[in-house]
């Protein structure tokens, strides 16, 4: 079952004017409840612009948007578009700059406290959402403005997943933080993923890091999707990608170098874990010949 779903969705910025822009042009597309899908494209592809229809911040110049079957721009629908921003939670670039509260559970719970819950409630889903960030309770009462840039993402981050949001959007989540900042993050949204079979969409400019915790590929090019299909098969077009400005990640073409080098190695391999398992395989096969 499709939890978004997108007919002949466009977006024209300015139109009718002489600034007019078509930012999103005619996309359809269906994207699998529980799928965990990355989003690349080059720069100005109409990623944000397309990611902004799904919680309902841009409404369609043309064509259509439905969230869990329902078309949320649809005179029944519209006066609930409130209700598509809490079930679908949308974190922006450097969403740290958008804290304001003056302690770091407050802006956590200000989400939770705009859908109406109790206080019990939303002090659960605070501790909830802090642990899945990996913040730790002694900083709930610290103002945000004292933490470091990666933990007052998290807070940001935490702020979005109280929601409980059915699918969880987040635009280049990792900009700016060091190597081993951006593994934790990226775990942990991975770990929320498995437990909570929610819906995630990860805007990134790394390959590494969408091949790594993506199922799928969403590719925009130029205003439309180029594809959307499986990791595997989204990385086999490399030529294409790579004529469209992007890129495949670097252990893949370390092993496109070596097949064309004539070495019998597999194709399918985009992650370092991957990479490991095809040279031991590679090194286990050649000890065996040896031994034979
Ligand atoms: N508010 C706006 N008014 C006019 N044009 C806009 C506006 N926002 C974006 N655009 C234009 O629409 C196109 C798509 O922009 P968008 O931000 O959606 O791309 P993107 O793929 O997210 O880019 P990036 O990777 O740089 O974030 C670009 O040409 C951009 O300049």
């Amino acid at each position: 079952m499709a939890i978004i779903k997108t007919e002949h969705l466009s977006h024209v910025y300015s139109e009718g004017t002489p600034f007019e822009k078509v930012a999103v042009g005619d996309v359809s597309l269906e994207i699998e409840q529980g799928a965990f899908v990355g989003v690349i494209g080059h720069t100005g592809s109409g990623k944000s612009t397309l990611i902004q229809h799904f919680n309902g911040l841009l409404k369609p110049t043309s064509g259509k948007i439905m969230v869990d079957g329902k078309d949320i721009w649809a005179e029944e629908n519209k006066k609930n578009i409130r209700n598509v921003r809490f079930q679908v939670g949308l974190v922006f670039q450097y969403p740290e700059y958008q804290l304001f509260e003056e302690t770091v559970y407050k802006d956590i719970a200000f989400g939770p406290g705009n859908m109406g819950l109790s206080e019990e409630e939303i002090h659960t889903r605070v501790s909830e959402a802090m642990e899945f960030v990996g913040l730790k309770e002694k900083y709930a009462q610290k103002s945000p403005f004292d933490l470091s840039g990666g933990q007052k993402r998290r807070v940001a981050i935490a702020g979005v997943i109280a929601m409980r949001p059915k699918v969880l959007i987040l635009d280049e989540p990792t900009a700016g933080l060091d190597p081993k900042g951006r593994d934790k993050i990226l775990g942990q949204i991975r770990e929320y993923h498995q437990q909570t079979q929610s819906t995630i969409l990860l805007v990134s400019h790394s390959m590494e890091d969408i091949a790594k915790y993506a199922g799928k590929v969403l590719v925009m090019n130029h205003a439309g999707v180029f594809d959307y299909d499986t990791v595997e098969r989204v990385f086999s077009r490399s030529a294409e990608l790579t004529r469209m400005g992007l890129s495949v990640p670097q252990v893949s073409r370390v092993f496109e170098r070596l097949s064309s080098e004539g070495l019998s190695v597999s194709q399918n391999v985009y992650t370092v874990e991957q990479a490991q398992r095809e040279i031991l395989r590679l090194y286990t096969q050649k000890k065996e010949g040896f031994h034979a």
